[in-house]
């Protein structure tokens, strides 16, 4: 019997949604970073087997929205729960259990749940020779919570307790072809992994507002016989934020620039040429024109 489904990754930002989609997967398909919000789209990681297809997808971590990109975020995350066959709600060791439950409780979801609370490696380190007793008092949290079907501890860094919660998702997906062919890693063409890329490297090397501003956009991207090259835009909302982008004397986005070639070359194989432009946009974020043109569609 060949199983197959959708298995929708959500949680508060942070958490990890996206290290472990990544590590299921065995590739980096989504971008991480230690900031909250990086993911803004939903993404599928594609994992294959001579028995099973899981379709992953990781969702932009739950918060309020307080301006439309992050609409469109939510609105990705809710409709990615409405495609699951198995929603996969991440917790860390951080979050109370009672805000876990009322989360959960409040998406009134038609499937199953599994709850799997990520960064055990953190509660070990910090708890010593109780590890197991911390651990447990986690599970014990959850006792007579009837909306999860099973609760598993991991740590997707590490990859602790992932064979376990893959045996349990599998327990729960239907019966099934696969839903994309068995060597596809991901749903998103190339370009769309590019721009994360450079999303991502803005994210780690920028501060405050800088990455809650700022969006990528594929220009062009074209395989000549010897190398890939790419021009892509970086957005911003306002003059003083490009200046930043920019640095001093370009440095900031050489920057950028070299991290993000020398990851998409590793990722291709080929040698990349890679450019870089920045471009203000006041108020993109709150623009629905400006959103669908730069990808941002639940
Ligand atoms: N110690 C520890 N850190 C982890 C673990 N999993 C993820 N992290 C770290 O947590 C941070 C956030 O990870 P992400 O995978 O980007 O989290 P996310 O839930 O996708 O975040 P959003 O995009 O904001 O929703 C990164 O710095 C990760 O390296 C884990 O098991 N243990």
């Amino acid at each position: 019997m060949f199983r197959s489904g959708f298995v929708s990754i959500i949680g508060r930002p942070n958490v990890g949604k996206s290290t472990l989609m990544n590590r299921f997967v065995g590739e980096k398909i989504s971008i991480v970073t230690p900031k909250a919000q990086t993911t803004r789209h939903r993404i599928a990681g594609i994992l294959s087997s001579e028995s099973y297809q899981i379709v992953f997808i990781d969702t932009p971590g739950i918060l309020d929205p307080a301006y439309k990109l992050q609409e469109k975020m939510m609105e990705a995350m809710h409709k990615a729960v409405q495609d699951a066959d198995v929603v996969l709600y991440l917790t860390d060791i951080t979050e109370s259990p009672d805000e876990v439950k009322s989360r959960i409780s409040s998406l009134q979801l038609q499937v199953p749940c599994m709850l799997a609370i990520n960064k055990i490696d953190l509660l070990k380190s910090a708890a010593g020779e109780d590890e197991e007793r911390t651990v447990e008092s986690f599970l014990q949290a959850y006792q007579a919570f009837p909306a999860v079907v099973k609760i598993l501890p991991i740590s997707a860094q590490e990859g602790w307790g992932l064979d376990q919660l893959l045996e349990a998702l599998i327990e729960y997906l239907p019966e099934g072809q696969p839903y994309y062919p068995t060597d596809e890693l991901t749903d998103k063409p190339m370009r769309f992994i590019v721009a994360e890329i450079i999303r991502e490297k803005i994210f780690l090397l920028t501060r405050e507002e800088i990455p809650y501003h700022t969006a990528v956009v594929i220009q062009s991207y074209e395989d000549k016989e010897t190398l890939t090259r790419i021009r892509a835009e970086i957005i911003v909302s306002r003059e003083s934020q490009k200046g930043i982008i920019l640095g001093e004397k370009g440095r900031m986005i050489r920057e950028i620039g070299r991290l993000a070639r020398e990851e998409i070359e590793q990722m291709i194989g080929r040698k990349v040429f890679l450019e870089l432009f920045v471009k203000v946009r006041p108020g993109w974020r709150e623009n629905d024109r400006f959103l669908s043109s730069f990808g941002y569609t639940p």
